[in-house]
């Protein structure tokens, strides 16, 4: 006999009506033997449990609706809810818009990053992996133990607990799939005993197996819309994993944001390729992994199993060295697809960073009709993506080809052979053999068998050939996945090594210094105040490159009220140590202690580029807090007013048209303005220090001094960072930078102090002695120019002494001058100077005539403004 169907079993409704019947005897035996009493408390239990449950129902409908407003409320504000497990309750606009959805997100714990360092950081030797490199230069992405460890590291991540919805997600996708097999083998039972029924022209029969058929096509159908709605699921579970997983790491108090572009350097610019568009191909590749590869293993089993059955184990041998014969032909033929898909997203990630950059400055651009450079820039990435793409296409399709031929066609007719087989060779034909041998009593019984058999084997053949051809397919969809694995891994792996800061001194050699290896400062969190004692101010380099220094060693103490002014020439190292002191660089040597909070009661910076945040103008204002914190710091819109109208920007509710308006305020408002803002959040935070870096170089000096005296007033410690000695005046200290001759030195002065006001006066003195020479200078001048008039007229023509101008400057004179001496050089020379030559001669006379009637004018001028002064003097 052939492959029977299993299927049969008793009819189900007669399963059901017997259970029914079963259990309704049983309760009705019960009732009858109960007491009256016993009747009266279960109806009055009934009725109670009705009420509470209605009770319960009314409340939660009340809970439902004060928290949809709750969400609506908090969406409008930008805000999100604090829970006390540290956990945000945020909500998200769903469906319709007045419509939100309740999302609480749990924040990765320290511990779990730790637990997961090793994986990433210190990778087993025999993955080949690197111990700390990112990114991994030693392997390249590809079917490799590497790969199993990167990915086996991610989805530790992405599944981390058998119970967890990922989990759940992967069993129910994995059992849909195990079903779709079963379906697969069933109809082609279905198939063969259609056929069947057809040339045996049973028509009774054959209608009902047609019925069967739709039933179980009806099923299969939702089956497979199951697999793909779940293979869905699998992928944006894991992405939100991922995602969550990897925003934790980045943004947090360690600043890694930050420090990753700026002191690692693992990743280069691109750490937004790598988590917006690396990880959902990631997730989507790995997603689909699952059932292109699982489900398609899980078929190979089953189906060669029933064909071993069916055609004896010939054909299974056959059938097992086909496939290994095509694995490794297309295993050898493969391209390293891994590698180009990689390469192809770098690409990609290059030419979309250089589109942002255009948005990002668009304005800049603009001024300087920087387009066609831009476009010169975009053109040249999307080429090298473009030629790129073309080649990974070209090599892909000729793959495709040969892979398409292999799968499709010749496993085709090796199928036909096999299934021949119990025809030609019943002895090795297995069940389908033994069929052939038995006698067949009813007329055209052995064709019939034979035809079914024939349907039956076929369709389990073409399933087979379609599962082995999608492993085949889905061993390049694993080089693909191993690129995506690849980028992912680095990425996490970087962000771990930045947020451990576990940079390993290179091996058989020294770090150089002021390497990431080897940072020896400390910090100190808490102190009342800012200090810095034997700081090096060191500008960092990628690791494993040592840092640049731009001062040797700084020392300085800032107390409450002690304001400071940080001034000195650009590039010097001003707002590097404000970097320092936020924690943005790291203290290579010494010590730098500052108040541990930031924001209110704490230090505050106010970086040189104001920065405008998305969202409402109250967002400006408070910003880095939301309408949460705002709250819950019992400040209304009246204090925000104030506040406003302190930093000279009140008008600005009223003209944007109130605090609830969204715009692009980095468009909207002038350069100006956006300092102005910068101050009126300082004045909400209220800190008790403050660095202001530049923070009012485009202000007008008139509100510029307002701005200053109300800072004060509020008791706020001010640091400035400034190359304009004008704002002196508000301060008590001058950390004067780029000192010395080579610029490294500086010089902590106290501003209106008297070793200052002894400075100041030195200096005026000096500056007084030189006033006195100015007659006896201009005197000598005009002298000067009366004895180069007659050297001129000695060598040509006489030229009367009056004609000569009387004010010491005259031009005419000069050139005159200037001829003659040209005119003699060019004898001694030959002669042999251009007329260009000689106008620029011309202009560098006149323009050291300017310079020294400029000096006198501004030795002049300072000596006024020296005596004028009442700081300095
Ligand atoms: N992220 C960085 N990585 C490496 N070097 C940097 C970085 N940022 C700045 N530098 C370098 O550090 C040096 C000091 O920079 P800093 O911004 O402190 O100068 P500054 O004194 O504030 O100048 P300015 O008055 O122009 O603002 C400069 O030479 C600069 O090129």
């Amino acid at each position: 006999m052939a492959a029977q169907s299993t299927l049969r079993h008793t009819p189900a409704e007669e399963v059901i009506a017997a259970l029914i019947d079963k259990y309704t005897d049983l309760i009705r035996t019960k009732l009858r033997s109960t007491s009256r009493t016993t009747r009266l408390l279960a109806t009055v239990a009934l009725a109670t449990s009705i009420i509470l449950a209605g009770e319960g129902a009314r409340r939660r409908w009340k809970r439902k609706r004060e928290e949809r407003e709750e969400g609506r409320k908090l969406v409008r504000s930008n805000s999100w809810l604090h829970n006390k497990d540290g956990s945000r309750t945020i909500y998200v606009p769903y469906k319709a818009r007045d419509r939100t959805a309740k999302v609480v997100i749990h924040t990765t714990k320290n511990l779990t990053f730790q637990a997961h360092r090793r994986l990433f950081l210190d990778p087993p030797k025999r993955s080949g992996l690197p111990a700390g490199h990112v990114p991994p230069t030693q392997t390249k992405p590809g079917m490799n133990l590497a790969f199993l460890h990167q990915f086996l590291s991610l989805m530790h991540i992405a599944v981390p607990r058998w119970n967890s919805k990922e989990a759940v997600l992967l069993l129910s996708h994995g059992a849909f799939l195990m079903l779709r097999t079963y379906m697969s083998l069933v109809v082609a039972r279905l198939d063969g005993e259609i056929v069947r029924d057809l040339i045996a022209g049973n028509g009774k029969i054959f209608v009902w197996g047609l019925a069967k058929w739709c039933g179980f096509g009806g099923f299969a159908a939702y089956t497979n819309a199951m697999i793909k709605f779940l293979e869905r699921k699998v992928s944006i579970a894991f992405r939100t994993r991922l995602t969550r997983y990897i925003h934790d790491l980045y943004l947090n108090d360690n600043l890694n944001y930050y420090k990753l572009l700026n002191l690692d350097g693992g990743l280069g610019q691109q750490a937004d390729q790598f988590i917006t568009h690396d990880l959902a191909q990631f997730c989507d590749a790995a997603a689909n992994l699952y059932s292109s590869l699982g489900k398609p293993v899980v078929d190979m089993c089953v189906f060669n199993y029933q064909l071993y059955r069916s055609l004896g184990p010939l054909a299974f041998v056959a059938l097992l060295a086909n496939y290994s014969l095509t694995s490794r032909l297309l295993k050898r033929l493969s391209p390293s697809f891994g590698k180009m898909k990689a390469g192809e997203t770098k690409r990609e990630g290059a030419f979309r960073a250089l589109h942002a950059r255009l948005i990002a400055n668009a304005e800049e651009i603009a001024f300087y009709r920087g387009s066609e450079t831009e476009k010169g820039f975009l053109n040249d990435q999307f080429e090298s993506l473009r030629t790129y793409m073309d080649r990974f296409y070209l090599t892909r399709i000729r793959y495709n080809m040969l892979e398409d031929f292999i799968l499709k066609y010749s496993w085709s007719a090796y199928g036909y052979l096999l299934s021949s087989l119990p025809v030609f060779l019943p002895t090795w034909g297995g069940l389908g053999g033994l069929s052939e041998q038995v006698e067949h009593t009813a007329k055209g019984g052995r064709e019939r068998s034979r035809m079914k058999d024939f349907v039956t084997n076929k369709r389990l053949m073409l399933s087979l050939s379609e599962a082995g051809g999608r492993v085949m397919y889905a061993i390049k969809d694993l080089g693909a996945l191993a690129g995506h694995t690849s980028r992912v891994f680095t990425l996490i792996a970087a962000l771990h090594r930045v947020h451990a800061h576990e940079y390993p001194a290179p091996k058989h050699k020294r770090p150089e210094r002021y390497s990431l290896a080897d940072v020896k400062g400390t910090r100190q969190h808490n102190y009342d105040g800012v200090r810095l004692e034997n700081v090096p101010i060191v500008s960092p380099a990628f690791w494993p490159k040592g840092g640049n220094e731009l001062i040797p060693m700084l020392s300085m103490i800032v107390c409450r009220g002690d304001h400071l002014l940080i001034s000195g020439p650009n590039g010097v190292g001003k707002s590097a140590i404000a970097r320092i002191v936020a924690g943005l660089w790291p203290v290579y040597e010494g010590l730098v202690s500052r108040p541990s909070s930031t924001g209110q009661d704490g230090i505050m910076f106010l970086p040189q580029r104001p920065y405008l945040s998305i969202g409402t103008l109250r967002d400006q204002v408070i910003y880095p807090d939301g309408e949460a914190d705002m709250s819950e710091k019992w400040k209304s819109d009246r204090d925000l007013q104030a506040v406003l109208d302190l930093a000279r920007l009140g008008y600005l509710p009223e003209r944007e048209g109130g605090w609830d308006t969204r715009k692009e305020w980095k468009d909207v408002l002038s350069g100006g303005e956006k300092q102005r803002m910068a101050i009126a959040r300082l004045l909400y935070h209220e800190p008790q220090f403050a660095f202001i870096d530049e923070g009012t170089s485009a202000v007008s000096s008139d509100v510029e001094g307002l701005l200053y005296d109300t800072c004060k007033e509020r008791g706020i410690t001010l640091i400035t960072i400034s190359t304009r000695a004008s704002l002196k005046k508000y301060h008590k200290y001058n950390l004067v930078l780029g000192l010395g001759e080579d610029g490294n030195e500086w010089e902590f002065q106290g501003i209106g102090t008297e070793t200052e006001k002894m400075h100041a006066r030195r200096e005026l003195e000096i500056l007084q002695d030189k006033l006195e020479q100015v007659e006896s200078w201009k005197a000598r001048h005009a002298e000067i120019e009366r004895e180069l008039a007659k050297v001129w007229v000695a060598g040509g023509g006489e030229l009367p002494l009056e004609d000569a101008p009387e004010d010491g400057g005259a031009a005419a004179p000069a050139a005159a001058v200037e001829e003659g001496v040209a005119r003699e050089e060019d004898e001694e020379r030959g002669g042999g100077e251009t007329e260009a030559e000689e106008t620029h001669d011309e202009a560098d006379y006149q323009e050291a005539q300017e310079e020294m009637a400029d000096e006198t004018e501004t030795e002049t001028e300072e000596g006024e403004a020296a005596q004028g002064s009442g700081v300095i003097v």
